[in-house]
Formats: structure tokens, sequence, C-alpha cells
């Protein structure tokens, strides 16, 4: 879809490595019809000249005032869909309990399309302003409600990975696949409809989803994954959430080496592999997962809320392993992919009270997880994540309170308030740190407004 070029103005802040931001006070991006950024030009004299550069004179301008910046988009690498309504709810459950009591019933009711649109409206409206430009969704068993996800995706405007869930054991009889055959043909039946609305997978793109290995008989799962070899479609599962769920894996795949062997053993962990959770690894598994570039998805909200444990992020990214956020909704309790940065660096403490100091992540490392990580887990380093030339404009433009001499103003943008004299370092890790929707006024998705703050005047 052709966009109005434009002309950003104003301070841009993304991830340049894992340890480093780069801020660009004073700076112009172009975005052209495409929505692909044309030219970055850093540290502009005098901005008024940018607008008649030759070919733009007529771009629209979109200014981003003193206490504002711009920032990329989030990726929720692992989120889903039709748990929203049951966010904040999970009691003192843990993983297995959860699931059946909490969320089989509520994921069994997709059956109704009505409820299905509701829920799925709600779910990108509210991803989308929190600044979520790309999520890669678990629907539910059900194709048309599944199908119905990848069109509102598409109608709103989110990047969005949409995968239809394939279980054919160990749930109730309202909600399990008939036999590994329906599973796979319910597959590839989602992957055909977001071919139709999106032949290329430009904005929505199909992905295989087989639940966790509990819930997949050894025969869907190599059913599942011919399909992947078959269309070069990508995957996610669940790895490793919960010690229970571990043992479970062991009982029921008495032959495999260990739970990551039994997705290798179906032809599931490659490179297009999102594994999300990898709390409890083996040695042994972290190096296939490194030797197969699987990518993990970290949800420390969720890990936390279930009681799962905390994942060994660092050593991870030590390994040169592939890392980004997911916020998974409803074990994780928050849509807020900015929630997520935080509790992964407050997750990270607490490893760090055991393991020693290496292990926490920094402000810098969180928010790369949040950006450039996601965009590695989900393959699409080229085109999201940061602001490059050549890249989508999948952005957001974050405004902070300033706190008047009185004391007065800026109550309109939630917490994050500025007293003057923070430097732009610090102004990030207040966002990071206090900030929340509020503080989000603007976000477009390859050069589209997706989402405007009611109190926003550009
Ligand atoms: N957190 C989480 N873990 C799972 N493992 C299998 N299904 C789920 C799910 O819906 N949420
Ligand atoms: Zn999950």
């Amino acid at each position: 879809m052709a966009v109005r070029k434009a002309i950003y103005l104003g301070t841009f802040v993304h991830c340049k490595t894992l340890q480093e931001l780069e801020i660009c006070p004073n700076s112009a991006i172009g975005v052209d019809e495409m929505g692909v950024i044309a030219f970055v030009d850093r540290h502009v004299k005098d901005p008024s000249s940018i607008k008649s550069r030759p070919g733009w004179e007529d771009a629209e301008t979109v200014a981003a005032s003193e206490s504002s910046f711009f920032f990329p988009g989030f990726i929720d690498t692992h989120i889903h869909a039709s748990q929203y309504p049951n966010a904040g709810i999970f009691g003192n459950s843990t993983l297995l309990d959860w699931l059946n009591t909490y969320t089989f019933p509520l994921e069994g009711s997709f059956t109704s399309l009505s409820k299905a649109s509701r829920i799925y409206n709600r779910v990108v409206s509210r991803t989308l302003s929190h600044g979520t430009t790309t999520a890669t969704y678990h629907a539910t068993i059900h194709v048309p409600a599944t199908n119905l996800l990848a069109d509102i995706c598409k109608r709103k405007g989110q990047r969005a990975f949409v995968g239809r869930v394939c279980m054919d054991r160990m749930s109730p009889d309202y909600y399990r696949d008939e036999n590994p055959e329906t599973a796979v043909r319910d597959s590839r039946a989602c992957i055909e409809h977001v071919r139709s609305i999106d032949p290329k997978f430009e904005l929505i793109t199909p992905v295989i989803t087989p639940r966790f290995a509990p819930s997949c008989s050894e025969a869907s799962l190599r059913g599942l994954g011919e399909l992947h070899k078959e269309t070069g479609v990508p995957c996610q599962t669940h790895i490793s959430e919960n010690k229970s769920e571990v043992a479970l894996v062991k009982e029921l795949f008495p032959k495999a080496k260990s739970y990551t062997h039994v997705y290798d053993d179906c032809g599931l962990l490659t490179s297009k592999m999102i594994l999300a959770h990898a709390v409890y690894l083996s040695e042994e598994e972290r190096a296939l997962i490194k030797t197969r570039d699987a990518k993990i998805s970290h949800c420390p909200a969720s890990n936390t809320a279930l009681t799962s444990g905390a994942a060994r992020i660092r050593d991870l990214l030590d390994r040169g392993i592939t890392v980004g956020l997911g916020t998974d909704v409803s074990g994780g309790y928050s849509p807020s992919i900015l929630e997520e940065a935080r509790q992964a660096m407050l997750v990270s403490r607490h490893v760090a009270m055991q393991d020693g100091d290496g292990a926490k992540l920094s402000t810098e490392e969180v928010l790369y997880l949040a950006t450039r990580g996601g965009a590695r887990v989900v393959g699409l380093e080229d085109k999201i994540g940061g602001f490059e030339v050549g890249m989508d404009w999948d952005a957001q433009m974050v405004r902070l309170g300033t706190v008047s001499g009185d004391g007065q103003g800026g109550l309109d943008t939630g917490l994050v308030e500025l007293f003057g004299g923070e430097d732009w370092n610090e102004c990030v890790a207040k966002w990071l740190y206090t900030g929340d929707d509020r503080n989000t006024v603007a976000v477009w998705v390859k050069g589209r407004l997706v989402h405007q703050l009611a109190t926003y005047r550009p």
C-alpha cells in the first residue's frame, strides 16, 4: 500500500549494537511512498533546508517536540492473541494446571466468530497502542477464527505472524485436533488463507504452530515438520518452560535424547523456529539450538507469574543464540513489550543474585532484545528494528512529561517526568522504567500511521 512521502524530524534513538544506543538529536529521516527509509540525515543544522531537498518538496513533515523522540517499533515474538481476555488472571497456578483451568476453556470458545472478532480486534489495537509494530501470534485450533486474526492484522496495519495452534492430545475433547492429518490439513488451510490476502507475506506471514511437545503426537510433529520443509513457512512453539512439563516430555517421548531433540527429530528445529521460554535447557540442548540457529523468545513476565523459572539470557547471548522478547499474554499479564523489557532487566537481577553480576542485563540490552533482537528472531533484521536506509519505517513517537517550575503539568504523559537537565540516556532510562502506553503518542508500520493517542496533536 502506498503512503504519502514523509520527513520525520527531531531526536531518533535506536540500538546500534547489543550494548550501545545511538541517539541522534536534530536529525531527519525521509520515508518514501513504499514506507521505506530513503535517507537519514544526522545532526541537521537547518531543519527547514530538509523540506527543500529535491524530490521531497511535497513531503509531509512530522516533527517530534523537544521532550519527544522516535524509537523503532517493538517486536513481540510470542503472544497468544486468543488469551487476551485472561491477561492478569492466573491466580497461584503453574503451567500445566493453568492450561487446564484458564486457557483451554477460553481458547476452546473461539468456535464463535463474533467472540473471536471482539477479542482479536481489541488485542491488535491494544498491542499497537503499546508500540508493537510486529507481533508473532498464537491463535487457536480454529481455522475461521485464525484467518480472521490475519484479516484484522492486515486491516489495522500491524505486521504479524499468525499461527493456527496444533494440538492433538492431552487437552479436552472439545479443544483438540482430531488426528495428525487434520492438524496438518487445517494448518495448511491457514497458510493458504494468508497467501490469498498477502501473497508475498509482506505484512502478514503464516507460522506453523505445534503448541508444545506434550500437546502433539509424534505423528503430528512429523507432519508439521514436513509442512515446514515443503512451504518454508516459519514455526513457533514452547520449550522447557516448567520442570513438570520437562518431566512430562521425557515420559511421552522416551526415545528422544532431550526436549530439544523431540523438535529436531521431527524436522522442526531450524533457523526459522521460534522457541518460547527456554528456561531449563541442558548444555547439550543449548549447543544444539545454536547449531541449528533456532531462535529464543524470552518471556520473563510469564515465567515469573506462572512460577516457571528464570531463563539464563546472558548465557544464551554469550553463545551467540538469537533472543527476542515475548509478552506471552496471558501467561504474561501485560501486552506491553516496554513492560517485558523492564521485567527482563529485573529477572536478570534475580539471576545475578545467584549467578553473579555478569547475568545482569542493561537498559541498552533489553531495548535491543525488544527491537533488533526481535527482528532477528522473526527473520526481518534487514527490514525492522532500527533506523537505516532501506529499512521499513516501523516506528513509534515517544513523548515524555515535563514538570514545570511550580511542580505542575505533565500528568497526561504518565509517570515519566523530566525535571530538566536529564541527558538523553537518562530520558530513555526513565521511559523504560516508568513509562507506558500514554507515552507512545503515534505508531507507524511501513510508513502507515496505525495508532495515534487521542491527546497527541502533531
Ligand atoms: N505460557 C504458555 N505456555 C504454554 N505451553 C503450552 N501452551 C502454552 C500457553 O498457552 N502458554
Ligand atoms: Zn506461550
